[in-house]
């Protein structure tokens, strides 16, 4: 069984937890850069970014976080997670891990759409994933390499780069576990590759 961490400084980590188990992974909740060694792929929740970033920098988590993307070692980063990926963020004069080729836009729904569910279908994953957005960001922009995966009215909320993969909603939130499943495949394949 491939193990899956959650970085555990803030937000949604638990749901996480349960999510990975249910797809059939292994679920441990990364608490310091240290614990980066014992997994195979990463899962960065949704929360607050801001926040978020604050402690990756008040426990050293910048730099290990980076290279082990830069390693081939696969990252999914759910809402808040998203924005950390990003290589760019729209208004913002730095990215946070910069690992991603996506241009993203906080809060980028208004204040009419805070938080709302749509049913959308995802390549290659589901015709009709329930996903939930909280205080959502999205996706501006994507580079050559990005696919996208999903789109609600037109705006991109789902895409995958090679090892990297972001949803702009939540799918740890409803037991729906296709899209974490997916994830886990990600996970188990890139072991095959990194073993070879
Ligand atoms: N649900 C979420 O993760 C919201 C993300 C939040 N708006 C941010 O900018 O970090």
């Amino acid at each position: 069984m491939v193990k899956i961490g959650v970085l555990g400084l803030q937000g949604a980590v638990r749901e996480h937890v349960r999510s990975i188990e249910a797809a059939q992974g292994e679920a441990i909740v990364v608490k310091k850069k240290e614990q980066l060694a014992e997994i195979d792929g990463l899962i960065l929740p949704g929360g607050e970014s801001t926040t978020m970033r604050r402690l990756i920098n008040q426990y050293g988590f910048l730099e290990p976080l980076q290279q082990f993307g830069q390693a081939g070692k696969p990252i999914f980063g759910t809402c808040a997670g998203l924005i950390l990926l990003a290589k760019e963020i729209v208004g913002q004069p730095a990215a946070h891990l910069g690992l991603m080729d996506i241009k993203v836009e906080r809060n980028a729904f208004g204040r009419q759409r805070e938080s709302f569910e749509a049913i959308l279908p995802i390549k290659d994953i589901a015709d009709d994933f329930e996903a939930v957005f909280i205080r959502a960001p999205y996706i501006v922009e994507v580079g050559p390499n990005v696919e996208v995966l999903a789109t609600d009215q037109d705006r991109i909320v789902a895409a995958r780069e090679g090892h990297y993969l972001c949803s702009a909603f939540h799918p740890e939130l409803t037991d729906d576990y296709r899209l974490t499943a997916y994830f886990v495949k990600m996970v188990e394949e890139s072991q095959k590759h990194l073993a070879s």
